[in-house]
This record gives structure tokens, C-alpha cells and sequence, in this order.
């Protein structure tokens, strides 16, 4: 049995305050940085993401500090199994993290977890000094880190374009390793936004780095007693900002977000400025107001924000706006084939994403509005939030499979609720 979401929109005048919950990037951060303290550091305002709630219930565990995790397996005999789920992130933090411990532990998580590569990580470790050995496809979860870990070297080269992932979590280790880290980024690095607010969150713990040209070195220091305050998901805040972008009218009030945060994803404030929304800074949180304004951007770059870029491909598409999107090649190994994922329901409404190389192009020449649409969501958050603002502009919705949300923001239907939206939860099979 599965749950899905009927929904309706009947009017498109949008307004009213919606409360977010913690970055899920920031928290997963903060979280393995309270872990790797010895209790020195203590996360603030942990999210609701379920992704972050899995990985504090892992590193919280009463024996502590991921020595035994809560939800595992484990005997004298057999290794403990840790089940990350979906969680990208946990994944790859929790790899480095259990890299340096002294327990043998598997690692695993959901089917597509076992598909996204993780042998860029792996490999760095191992030339660190890590004892680590996949227990099916090379290259991919499952793994077991078997401990007795001993420094060979501080210098390791990644590559850069596949997943800043990777870097975050071997900076977030960095300052515990003997001789620290000196990490050389190969080639082009994506997602840099990322690795910018891994350092900024090691800073706030006291631990300095420097990155001069393509070298981040980060030497062996204590951290410092202290708190990380997890702020309010941009990402997440992006669904408004598209809501806004539909709608005729929009005033709407999102709470604690500020114009300083560590969260690339803020850069939805001025992509959606060309969609005619302002963001107001006051009040403490953002007020989004629509204007209506001629579009004319048509070329956006979405290698530093790739979480944002189905929000703004779904808006591009119910507007007929025919804009060229780059940056998207890491799309393909997220929670899904986002790439794919998107051409295919963009087609439920006669949109092409067309892929020439780097390039996709939008061609909505084709395009309709349909009574009803079906949306697939394969799994993926994003892709369920993301086509969610098109109820403004097709009569009834169905997502397969509302929980999904869950894993970056599980209160996004009964948001959508409070601000007057028709939400309906059927049961069918599946
Ligand atoms: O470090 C992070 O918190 C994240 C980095 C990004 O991944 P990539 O670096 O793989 O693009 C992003 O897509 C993901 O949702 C969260
Ligand atoms: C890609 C994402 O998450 P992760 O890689 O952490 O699974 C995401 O939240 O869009």
C-alpha cells in the first residue's frame, strides 16, 4: 500500500507565514562536527528533516559518539550495520567519520543508495589510512570500515566535479586526523557553495583552515566548547518562492531565514527576482512579494545550486519560458535520475528538456495544461515538492507517495494546508 497526495488549488492568490525547519546540510554537518568534539560542541535547532533525525539518532545513541548505533545490529561476532536509508549526506560523512573509529561497522542504506557512488571517498580514505572493503559492487555501499585506522599521509587528491560530498566529509574529519589534512580538489569542483559552508561551520567550531588555489589544508586542532545554530532550509524555501512565482498575488512571510547564510541555496532570492519575486529582509525572517514583470532571463547556471535546479526548471516550464539550463550533470547519481526523472513528467504536459551535451534546453513549443496530472516521484523529495506549485496552474494533482517529502521536509503538505491548499491523502496500491 502506498500513500498518495491529491492536490488542488482553487484560487491563485497566495498569502501567509509558513515556519521551516533546519537545513538538513547544515544539521548533518553540525551533527558529525558535536560527534568528532567529544561533547564540546552542541547542534541548536536540530531539522525535522528525516535524514537529520536518522543521522542524530545514530551519532546520539546512549553508548555515544557513533560507537554503537541505535538502530543496528551487533553481537560480539558481527560487526554493527548501520542503515543510513536515502541520506546522501549521512552517507558520505558517516563513511569518513567511521573511517577513524576504532569499531568494525557496515555501512549501508536504500536500494539507490547502493547505486550512488561513493568510491571517489573511498579510495582518499584508504590512502589516508583507512581499513575499508565494499561488501557487494565495488565502488558503491554497501561498505564495511573496519577500523584500526593509522595515518600513512595528510596529502590526498579528489576530484573535484562529481560530489563536493566527498570533500565535506573528509574536512569535516580533517582537524581529528594526527597530521592533519592537505586536500588537492582535481579538475572543475561542483556544488563549491557546499564546501564553503563545511568550512565556515568547522570555523564557528574554532577549527581554521586555509585554501589557497585548489589546496584546502586544515591542520590536527581541538574544538572549541561551543553551539551550532542550524538555520532554516533555503532549499526548502525555494517551493515558496516558485508558489509565488505562479500565483497572480503573492505576500508570504517565511520565518528565520536571513540574507548571511551559509546555504548557497539562497541564491533562490535572486534567480526568482527574475520571476518578479523581491525578498524583504525584516520582521526576522524573508517577505516574498510578487510583482509582475516580463521574463527575460534565459540561460541559468545551476552547478552551485543543483538542489534548486528542478524548482526552477518546473517554474520555467509552467510559464512557457524557454531558458537553457547548464550544471546539471550531477542531477544524474542524486536520489534519482533527476535529469530523467524531470523529462519525463515535464512530458505529462508536452515539455521537452532537451539535453545537447551540457546544455538543456526547455522547449515548451508543444506545451499544454492538463485537467489531471499524475506525478511520478521516484523516490525523491525534490521531485514531489518541486512540481507541487504547478496545483496553481492544473486543476487536480496527484504525487505518488506524499511521505516522501519526509526526508528534507516533512512538513511540506500540511504547509501547503494551512495556506489554503486542498490536500487529500488516498491509500492506493503499490
Ligand atoms: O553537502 C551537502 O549537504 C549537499 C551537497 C550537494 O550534493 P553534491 O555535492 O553531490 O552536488 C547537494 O545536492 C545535497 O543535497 C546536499
Ligand atoms: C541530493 C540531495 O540529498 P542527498 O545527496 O543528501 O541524498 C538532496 O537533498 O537534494
Amino acid at each position: 500500500m502506498m500513500q498518495n497526495i491529491i492536490l488542488k488549488r482553487n484560487n491563485k492568490l497566495i498569502n501567509g507565514t509558513v515556519n521551516l525547519t533546519g537545513s538538513k546540510s547544515e544539521c548533518n554537518r553540525a551533527l558529525i562536527i558535536e560527534a568528532l568534539s567529544n561533547g564540546k560542541v552542541k547542534v541548536e535547532n536540530v531539522s525535522d528533516a528525516a535524514d537529520a533525525v536518522l543521522l542524530a539518532g545514530i551519532l546520539r545513541s546512549p553508548v555515544g559518539s557513533g560507537q554503537l548505533a541505535a538502530n543496528t545490529l551487533s553481537t560480539a561476532e558481527c560487526p554493527q550495520i548501520v542503515d543510513i536509508g536515502p541520506a546522501g549526506t549521512a552517507m558520505r560523512f558517516l563513511t569518513a567519520y567511521y573511517a577513524i573509529q576504532d569499531d568494525e561497522v557496515i555501512l549501508t542504506g536504500s536500494k539507490r543508495m547502493k547505486e550512488r557512488p561513493i568510491g571517489i571517498l573511498v579510495d582518499a580514505l584508504k590512502v589516508l589510512g583507512a581499513n575499508i572493503e565494499y561488501e557487494e559492487n565495488q565502488g558503491y555501499p554497501p561498505i564495511k570500515l573496519k577500523g584500526s585506522f593509522e595515518q600513512h599521509t595528510s596529502k590526498i587528491s579528489i576530484k573535484g566535479n562529481i560530489s563536493s560530498q566527498y570533500i565535506t566529509a573528509l574536512l569535516l574529519i580533517a582537524a581529528r586526523l594526527p597530521f592533519g589534512l592537505e586536500l588537492h580538489i582535481e579538475g572543475e569542483l561542483t556544488s563549491r557553495p557546499y564546501v564553503e559552508m563545511t568550512l565556515a561551520m568547522l570555523q564557528s567550531a574554532n577549527i581554521q583552515h586555509t585554501w589557497q588555489g585548489n589546496v584546502i589544508a586544515i591542520s590536527n586542532q581541538e574544538f572549541a566548547t561551543t553551539s551550532l545554530h542550524v538555520e532554516p532550509d533555503w532549499s526548502a524555501a525555494s517551493y515558496w518562492y516558485a508558489i509565488a512565482a505562479l500565483a497572480d498575488e503573492a505576500e508570504l512571510f517565511l520565518t528565520g531565514l536571513t540574507p548571511y547564510s551559509l546555504q548557497g541555496d539562497s541564491v533562490i532570492t535572486e534567480i526568482m527576482a527574475n520571476f518578479g519575486i523581491t525578498s524583504q529582509f525584516k520582521d526576522g525572517g524573508v517577505h516574498l512579494l510578487k510583482e509582475v514583470k516580463p521574463l527575460s532571463r534565459k540561460i541559468f547556471d545551476m552547478k552551485e545550486c543543483p538542489d534548486l535546479a528542478q524548482t526552477v526548471i518546473v517554474v520555467c516550464a509552467a510559464l512557457g519560458h524557454e531558458a537553457t539550463f547548464t550544471g546539471l550533470e550531477t542531477l544524474k547519481i542524486k536520489e534519482t535520475d533527476r535529469v530523467l526523472a524531470l523529462q519525463t513528467e515535464l512530458a505529462k504536459m508536452g515539455v521537452k528538456l532537451i539535453e545537447k551535451g551540457q546544455v538543456y534546453k526547455l522547449d515548451c513549443s508543444e506545451r499544454f495544461i492538463p485537467e489531471r496530472m499524475f506525478i511520478n516521484t521516484y523516490h525523491d523529495h525534490r521531485m514531489a515538492m518541486a512540481f507541487a506549485p504547478l496545483a496553481l496552474i492544473v486543476p487536480q494533482l496527484e504525487f505518488e507517495n506524499g511521505p516522501v517529502v519526509e526526508k528534507s521536509y516533512p512538513a511540506f503538505w500540511t504547509d501547503l494546508e494551512k495556506l489554503g491548499f486542498e490536500v487529500e491523502e488516498i491509500v492506493v496500491e503499490g
